[in-house]
Formats: structure tokens, sequence, C-alpha cells
């Protein structure tokens, strides 16, 4: 007998009860991509023969070239996404609200590679990065777009950190990068100093400037998980309004002859899907605009309300708003507060990640093994195996994320299903994938489960415990297929021994 969940009690017959308090069997079912589109790639449907299919591509067709665990990025997707982000932050749109629009910086944290990087630029929008290595990749990919030469002028690129290093500062303004967020004092003197040293040796003209921003903690909470919120007093980011300590960075950046104050910077955190967040922040910024020009003079051109902007997991949650529709309050709020306090209205970027990123990858996983749990009460919980977990997603570990999965590499014969736990082959109990989802009760080893949504944090935040390799990330366009990042190998692992 072929070992299915059939050969355990099914709901077909009526003996696969769930525990007490959870949904009921069938609740959990994983939407097909045409009943809840803004979950999966847009080119992501069911094949005649019942194959999902991305990019033109049945994932039969994907895996004989990218073998699970595999992340699929949909290219076009993410250009898609990419591109209504940067026409809800063009002049066009923000012409409306009569102020000048600003730039979406695209957040490199949910997923970057030199590909990746130039498929945004190529798009309209630039790149936030946060660090030396997301740095050389957007550099690499503005010298792609652009041409030689074109990263020591990388006005498209920004830099974001807590406790930047002065070799940092110093490469960021060697690069005039567009937006270097300041996130600690010190980094300022880093700026100031990278500043004289690049005049002297003739890299900066005598009159030339750093432009910075200074990040704020505005003491709004918002976020999906306490680890994800960035913007109350109680954590490392930024400077806060509050305590006077973003005032003081501030008055010391415009008093400084080699910098420039560009622009005002607020994080609130991220997966939010209500508006009112960005909007308090916004107005607590343009507050303390207002404030600056009233004593220094200066009034900042430039605010950047950060990312942030969540995305449906599961089908169980609601979509989000979309990029368009956050353009749109942001754009009331900062024309209405600037009214109220007589300022211009600033320039307003973003930086989003997880809304570009987050829906235009589906990881690919086979199941190795099936393993019934008697829960009590006639309860019962399938647990399915995969190759993979943890090490390539680490989300449902980290922040109790909520997934699902669908039966991918065929439609199932059966009419019933089981509540199902997807779990991965990692030395940890937490070591969960979907916590709950309802699969078709003949799912069977050797299937293949597509989860959704896995574009954003779920690559980046890859690591190799157990040493486990970390998935390659296939693109797919137009029925064709390649590596955006190849799959590691035990050499690889091997390659870093000393
Ligand atoms: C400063 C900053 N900007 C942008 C982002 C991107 O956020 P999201 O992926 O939620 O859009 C983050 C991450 O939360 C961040 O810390
Ligand atoms: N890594 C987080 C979001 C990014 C936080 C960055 N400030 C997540 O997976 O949800």
């Amino acid at each position: 007998m072929t070992e299915t969940a059939e050969t355990g009690a099914t709901a077909e017959e009526g003996g696969s009860a769930v525990p007490a308090g959870e949904a009921p069997l069938g609740a959990l079912v994983c939407p097909e991509p045409e009943e809840r589109p803004d979950l999966w790639p847009t080119t992501a449907r069911r094949t005649e023969d019942g194959e999902l299919e991305i990019g033109g591509r049945p994932v039969s067709a994907i895996l004989d070239e990218a073998p699970a665990p595999v992340y699929v990025l949909d290219e076009a997707d993410f250009r898609g996404r990419a591109a209504t982000w940067a026409a809800a932050m063009a002049e066009e749109f923000w012409e409306g609200y009569g102020m000048a629009g600003g730039e979406a910086f695209y957040a490199g944290k949910a997923f970057l590679t030199t590909r990746v990087a130039r498929l945004a630029l190529e798009e309209g929008l630039g790149i936030d990065t946060a660090s030396r290595g997301e740095l050389a990749v957007g550099l690499a990919a503005v010298e792609q777009v652009e041409g030689a030469g074109a990263a020591t002028r990388a006005h498209r690129l920004g830099l974001h950190g807590n406790g930047k290093t002065e070799a940092e500062v110093s490469l960021a303004v060697y690069h005039r990068l567009g937006h270097i967020v300041i996130d600690s004092p010190e980094e300022i003197e880093y700026a100031a100093g990278a500043v004289r040293r690049w005049r002297e040796e003739g890299h900066y003209g005598p009159q030339e400037r750093a432009g910075l921003m200074v990040r704020l903690t505005t003491g709004i909470h918002a976020g999906g998980h306490e680890f994800i919120a960035t913007a109350h007093e109680d954590q490392k980011f930024g400077l806060s309004i509050h305590t006077g300590a973003a005032r003081e960075a501030i008055d010391r950046i415009v008093a400084a002859p080699e910098l420039e104050l560009r622009g005002l910077h607020s994080h609130i955190g991220s997966q939010i899907t209500d508006p009112a967040g960005f909007e308090e922040a916004a107005a607590a910024v343009l507050r303390l605009r207002h404030e600056v020009a009233a004593d220094t003079g200066w009034l900042c051109p430039e605010i950047d309300l950060g990312g942030g902007l969540g995305i449906a997991y599961t089908g169980a949650d609601d979509p989000a708003p979309s990029p368009t529709t956050l353009a749109r309050a942001l754009a009331a709020v900062v024309r209405r507060v600037c009214a109220e306090l007589g300022d211009e209205a600033p320039r307003v970027s973003v930086e989003p990640g997880r809304s570009i990123a987050g829906p235009s990858q589906v990881t690919l996983y086979r199941v190795t093994g099936l393993k019934r749990v008697e829960l009590g009460q006639g309860a019962s919980r399938l647990y399915v195996s995969v190759e993979g977990g943890m090490s390539d997603n680490l989300r449902p570990a980290l922040y109790g994320a909520a997934y699902t999965a669908l039966l991918a590499g065929r439609r199932s014969q059966s009419t019933g299903v089981v509540r199902c736990r997807v779990v991965g082959k990692h030395c940890e109990s937490g070591d969960v994938v979907v916590r709950d989802v309802d699969l078709p009760a003949d799912v069977t080893v050797g299937d293949v489960l597509a989860v959704p949504a896995t574009g954003a944090y779920g690559r980046s935040m890859g690591m190799n415990y157990n040493l486990f390799t970390r998935p390659g990330v296939a693109w797919v366009a137009g029925g064709e297929q390649g590596w955006v990042l190849r799959p590691e190998t035990i050499e690889d692992l091997l390659r870093l021994e000393g």
C-alpha cells in the first residue's frame, strides 16, 4: 500500500477530527492562485494537467533543472511590484497633491543579488542597503545599469544600520550615496572625517559635502511582531525625538561645514497593514522638521518614511493595502500637516522590501515522510516532513510567522483533507515550515508542496544549521529559467574550513 495520509484516519472516514480550539477541518486549505492572486506571483496558475506553473514553467520542469528545495523567483512579478512602487512615488502621482514626489528605495535586506538589484534599478527604484555586502552588490548593479564610473555617484543607493563602522561610512561617503542614514552620534564624526579626507585626496571638491539623513525614533509602535517593530523607545534603532538625542544629532550635522542635512528618516516596523502608524510617524517627523527650521533656518528637503508595508501569507489573512493606497495616505497627511505648520512640503521617500520581494518567490519542497500523531479525544495531526526547514525559512521559528502550502505537482483526486503540520529536517522541534494547513488526504511521499510568499526574508535570512546547504533561487520568465543564486554545495561548506 502506498504511504499516504489516507492510510491513517482521514476526513473521508470522518476520523480526522481537529484539536479543540483549532479551525474546522477544511478551513486552512491553501487558496489556488485564481482564488487569492495577491498570495502568489502574478504568473502562477494551474496547467491543464493540474500542475502549478510559474513563469510559464510547470513545477516538474523547474525541478528537473533545480531540484527541491528551491526558491522560485517570478521575474515579471518582481518587476511589476517594483514598477507599482516607482509609480506610486513618482512626480506625476504626487503632483495631484501639489507635491514633488520622491523615490522608492528597494530594501535589499529582503532579498538582494546583483540581478535583483538590477531589476529594481531598471524599474526606477533606488536600492537601500544595510551592510558592506549589500552595499557592494548595490554598487555592482549601479555600474551594470548606469555604466562604468557610475558607482562613485551612487545617488540611487542608501546605507542603513545601527553601529555603522568608520570604514562603512567612509565608503558610503566616497560613493556619494543619496541616503546615508545616521543612526548614532559617532557616525556623524565618521562622515565629516571622510569628507575631509576625500577633499584632501581630490576625490571631493573643496566645497563638496556629504548628504545625510537622521533616523528618528518617533515612539510609534507598529509591526507584525515585537522583533520587527522598530520605532518604540526601548530598542536599538534610531535617535529619539523624545529624549532630544535626535535634535542633538541634527544640530551637529547642520553646523558641520562638511555635511548637509538632506532629510529626516523614520522606519516604524515591518509587516504593517494599517496606514495609521505611517501617518502618525509622518506627522511626528514633519513637526520636528518644522522645529529645526524655526531654530536653525534649515528646512529639510526630504523625509523618508522607511519600509514596512505588509503582505498576505496564508489566505486566511486579508489582502494588504496596495503601495498606491499607502502613497495616497502619505500624500494626504504630509499635505495636511505641512499646511497646518505653514511649511513647504518635502519630497517623500520610502524603502519597501517585503511588499516587492515577498510574493515574487515561492519555495518548492519535496515531501520526504509522513507521521500521524494522536492528540487525544480523537484528534490527530499529520506531520509532513520536507527536505529543508528553518534554514531556508527562519520566520516561523523566529516570529511564529504563519505560512500555507499547496499541493503543487498534481491536482489531488481526493475529496477530503487532513490537518497537517509541515516540518523541516533540523534538530529542533520548532523547525516548522507551515504550522497548520489542510492538505488533500492523499498527500504522499514525493509530492511537491509550494509555499507562497517566501521571497522576503527567506533566502536572505537562510543559514547552515546542521550543515544544511542553502537552497538556490531560480528565476523563471517566459518559459525559461536560470539561477539568480546557485544552491550551495557541500564543497562550499568545506571550502571555508581553516
Ligand atoms: C530601515 C529599514 N528600511 C526598510 C525596511 C524594509 O521593510 P519592509 O521589508 O517591511 O518593507 C526595513 C526592515 O524592516 C528597515 O529596517
Ligand atoms: N526580518 C523581518 C523583517 C525585517 C526587519 C528589518 N528591520 C521579517 O522577516 O519579517
